[in-house]
This record gives C-alpha cells, sequence and structure tokens, in this order.
C-alpha cells in the first residue's frame, strides 16, 4: 500500500497543474484510472461534508474559528437594510461587507464608507439573498500568509510566513519570507497553525492574516487548498506546497516545508488587456523573465484572455530579499539587470578613516584571491554616525553576508555595526599613531556581552579575510574547499622554509 501511494505521488507530482481541496483530489489531465486508483487506495475523492461547510461558507468558517478562541476581525451576519444599519452603528466606518459564498480574488468583497452608500454596496454585491455578513474594518499595515499542511494522522507543518501585496484586492506579489519581525513570524505561525488544528481533513491549507498596528495577528480567512500564497514554495521551499497536499491526503509523511533559497518573489501575471493584446503583454513579461537569474515562468495556458484575469505567474528566488527584488525590478522596468545590482557584494569592508586602508586592504586582497564580491567604504562611528547607521541597516538586504570593520584609536565602528545588524561583524583593530593600537583593540574586543565582534589581531586584516572566507564557506562547498587548498599552501610554504634552514642553516638562511 504505502510503495503504491507513493508511486501515485510521485507520478502525480510530474503534473504541472494540481488542484486539490480538503480530502478532494481534483486533478486536470489525469486519466479515470488514477483517480480510481487513488480511491481504491482509500483517498476520499469527495469532501467531507462536516468541512465543505467551512470551506464554502464564509460566514460559518468565521463562527467556527471565533468559538475556537482564534483572533479574528469582528464580524455579524446582515440579512436586511436594519441589520446592516447596526452592524454600522457597532463597527463604525468603513464597513467591510462580504459574500458568504463564492468570494476570492477580490470578488464578492464590497467597502461601505458611510451609512448613506450601505444599500449600494449590497446591491453591488447581489442584495441580502446572496447570503452577506460585515466585519469591523481591520486596520492592518501588511497581509500576510501561512501555509498549513496536515497530515492524514493530524500532523502539522508550517510554511515561512509570507507577505501578500494586493493591487485591486487581487493578489500581487507574494515576498518570502515576510519582512516583519521575528516575533510577527512567531505569532502568525502560531495563529495558524491553531487554525488549521481546529479544522478536520488533510492537505495544505493557506491560512491569510492580518498585521496590525499594533503587532496582533487577525485571521482574515482560509482556504483550504494549495494557493496562490504558497505557489513560490515550488521553487523556493524543499517540498512544494502541491507535493506536500499530495503527500497528506495520500498519508504519507509530510515533507520539508523550509526555504531552501534565501528569499523569494512570486509575481501575478494578471491580463493587462483582453483578447490578442493581452497575450502579446504577457508574452513579452516572460521573454523578460527569461533572462532573469533565478525566475521561473508558470503559464496557465488558459484559452481566454482577459484583464485583471491570473494567466500564470513568476517566481524569482536569490540569496536576499534587496536582490530578488532588483531581479524583479528589472524584468518589469525592462532596465538591464546590471544598472539595479552592479554590485552584489558578499563582504563588506569599511574603515573610519582613508587612513586605514593601507591596513584594510590585505582584507581585500585575501577576497580577491577567493574571487568573493566585495565592497569597501569610508564610514566613521564617529564623524558619520548617520551613514554608519544607513549602512549598517540596508547591509543585508542588498546581499552583504558579513561586514569587516576596522578603525583605530576610539574604535567604535565594528560594535557600533554589529549592534546595528544581525549580520557577523569582524573587527580590525588598526594601529593609529599611538599606544601601539592597543586602545584600537581594547575599545573593539571589550564589547558588551549580547553583541559580539570578532577580532583579530591589531592590524592583521589578512586574517579578518580569510575569517570572512571561513564564514562564507559553511554554505558554500567550493569556497571551503579553496580555504583548505590556502591551508596546505600555507603549510606547505612553512615546510619548504624549514627545508631550507636545515639545508642551508640559520646563518646563510637569515643572510640569503
Ligand atoms: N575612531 C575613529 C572614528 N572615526 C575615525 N576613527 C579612527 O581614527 C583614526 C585616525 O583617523 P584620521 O587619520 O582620519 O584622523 C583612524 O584609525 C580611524 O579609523
Amino acid at each position: 500500500m504505502w510503495l503504491e501511494a507513493s508511486r501515485i505521488m510521485l507520478q502525480l507530482r510530474s503534473l504541472q497543474k494540481v488542484r486539490c481541496g480538503i480530502l478532494t483530489v481534483e486533478i486536470e489531465h489525469v486519466d479515470a484510472d488514477t483517480l480510481e486508483k487513488l480511491e481504491q487506495r482509500g483517498v476520499d475523492c469527495e469532501p467531507k461534508a462536516s468541512t465543505i461547510r467551512i470551506i464554502q461558507d464564509k460566514y460559518s468558517q468565521k463562527v467556527h474559528f471565533s468559538r475556537h478562541g482564534i483572533p479574528l476581525p469582528e464580524f455579524m451576519q446582515i440579512d436586511d437594510l436594519e441589520s446592516a444599519n447596526r452592524a454600522g452603528e457597532l463597527f463604525g466606518y468603513p464597513l467591510m461587507i462580504k459574500s458568504k459564498r463564492l468570494a476570492y480574488d477580490g470578488r464578492g468583497n464590497a467597502v461601505a464608507k458611510s451609512p448613506e452608500v450601505l444599500s449600494s454596496a449590497v446591491t453591488a454585491l447581489g442584495g441580502y439573498e446572496r447570503g452577506l455578513y460585515v466585519e469591523k474594518w481591520a486596520p492592518f499595515i501588511k497581509e500576510l500568509a501561512v501555509i498549513v499542511a496536515r497530515g492524514r494522522d493530524g500532523s502539522i507543518l508550517c510554511y515561512p510566513v509570507v507577505e501578500t501585496i494586493h493591487k485591486d484586492n487581487i493578489c500581487h506579489i507574494v515576498k518570502a519570507p515576510a519582512d516583519v519581525p521575528w516575533k510577527v513570524r512567531k505569532l502568525a505561525t502560531e495563529v495558524a497553525r491553531e487554525a488549521v488544528s481546529s479544522l478536520e481533513g488533510a492537505g495544505v491549507f493557506a491560512v491569510e492574516l492580518f498585521l496590525t498596528e499594533d503587532g496582533q495577528i487577525l485571521l482574515n480567512e482560509v482556504a483550504p487548498r494549495p494557493h496562490n500564497s504558497g505557489h513560490h514554495t515550488i521553487e523556493s521551499c524543499y517540498t512544494s506546497q502541491f507535493e506536500q497536499h499530495l503527500r497528506a491526503v495520500v498519508g504519507l509523511p509530510l515533507g520539508d516545508p523550509s526555504m531552501k533559497t534565501p528569499a523569494a518573489i512570486m509575481y501575478n501575471m494578471l491580463g493587462e488587456d483582453e483578447g490578442e493584446r493581452g497575450f502579446q503583454l504577457a508574452h513579452q513579461l516572460i521573454r523578460r523573465a527569461l533572462s532573469i537569474p533565478g525566475a521561473a515562468v508558470h503559464w496557465y495556458d488558459k484559452p481566454e484572455m482577459r484583464k485583471q484575469r491570473k494567466m500564470g505567474h513568476i517566481t524569482i528566488i536569490g540569496p536576499s530579499m534587496g536582490i530578488v527584488e532588483a531581479r524583479l525590478n528589472a524584468m518589469l522596468t525592462e532596465e538591464s539587470l546590471e544598472s539595479q545590482t552592479a554590485v552584489q557584494p558578499r563582504v563588506g569592508i569599511i574603515m573610519g578613516s582613508d587612513s586605514d586602508l593601507p591596513v584594510m586592504k590585505e582584507a581585500a586582497k585575501i577576497l580577491n584571491m577567493f574571487n568573493v564580491p566585495y565592497e569597501v567604504r569610508i564610514v566613521s562611528a564617529h564623524r558619520t554616525p548617520d551613514v554608519m547607521f544607513k549602512y549598517a541597516k540596508s547591509a543585508s538586504e542588498r546581499g552583504v553576508q558579513i561586514i569587516i570593520a576596522g578603525a583605530g584609536g576610539a574604535a567604535h565602528l565594528p560594535g557600533m555595526i554589529a549592534s546595528l545588524t544581525p549580520l557577523p561583524v569582524i573587527g580590525v583593530p588598526v594601529r593609529a599613531s599611538v599606544m601601539d593600537g592597543l586602545d584600537s583593540l581594547l575599545s573593539i574586543v571589550q564589547m558588551p556581552r549580547g553583541v559580539p565582534v570578532a577580532t583579530v589581531a591589531v592590524n592583521n586584516a589578512t586574517n579578518a579575510g580569510l575569517l570572512a572566507v571561513r564564514m562564507l564557506g559553511v554554505a558554500d562547498v567550493d569556497l571551503q574547499a579553496r580555504m583548505s587548498q590556502y591551508q596546505e599552501g600555507t603549510r606547505d610554504e612553512v615546510v619548504a622554509k624549514a627545508e631550507k634552514l636545515e639545508q642551508v642553516g640559520w646563518e646563510s638562511y637569515s643572510n640569503s
């Protein structure tokens, strides 16, 4: 049974497009035979009554979640103008009016900015008969989403929290991971996990959330299926949401949901125009995407092109969010990628003054030797504190992975930089004109607990460069192999010198 299940899963995995609901495997381009086999193998191909109610009726979904104590915007059902007005008085305006059923991609939602426009907003949604409810306006600063996988045995795994950026109520861009503090990511994951734990069924669920200004996470809704906010996982995670869904439904162990690349952006290709013109515009974008590093194009091959219709998506992955954003801009603006990402340094070499350059250039020489891209800047903690602040804050976003900071005298630069960035900082005490560099050494090495600076010997920027290469080597097998080679080289040099000393004796060795 197990082998058969994995065989079916592998067969299904190779399919381009799989659409599933909870315990529903609705697969396009798959012969009835495979579906029959799934059923034979115990996969329910019909949704369960208890879960379908939650899927189809969003009001019931909200009632369900509020009963389970999941944080939600306040909501209530409206059946006529009287109850709608009552809701307006209770929640205030703007008031979010939602259709209970068939609401997706911005459809089935309307905003009433004042009591006067309540009726027209309701009419636009198809009237009270359609089944409506209202929600208190959630003053969110970001929309987040978490794909949660739940196995047949109830095991649960969460994908990284993403930020979804909407345009005209339609998902436009998904950024993975979301640029929010760690504690917000943790809270969002907890809320998503709780919401899915309260449901029945196996599969992947997309949990859409609001982040409010005061750091609260509110649940917006749960889509019980693979979702647009999880498309990036195809390229960016060890297990894509589609494979995960099949694993969950078939009853196999869930796969690793973590990201295998530091950053990803999913861009939805929406129809820009009707018909042929729309196809031409989409194909121009695809052409540009094909020249962008890390970009993967997914075209859904829908027969008809309509304005604002999702026709496909493009996922771009890369070593940092800043770099992925630059790639996206290059794709959308037709500017050359070089002008957007002229330098993609992995190491930043900074120093307090140009007088430090004769020492600090040795770090650059090492990075040259190992072909590690770097940038060199003069940033003074005392003379240009604002530049220092900006540099430290933007470094990680721009793809810098390690900062080597050198300074002399009251050498506060490495420590201050370390306090402003989560990146590792290597400090180089530069010997200034007095005290033989002891002042610089102590200023850099005596950091308070909680803010580490890896301090090398006075004036030894060579070691700072080598340490940076070793750090990068942890996740770069090529670089690590080259480091071993370098170490062998230094060893051979010493052995050769020792042999020579033995052969010629110390006197002629010192004179040579
Ligand atoms: N501590 C400090 C703050 N800003 C610059 N420095 C350091 O002061 C020393 C002397 O700098 P200058 O030669 O520009 O006077 C340099 O080592 C430089 O890193």
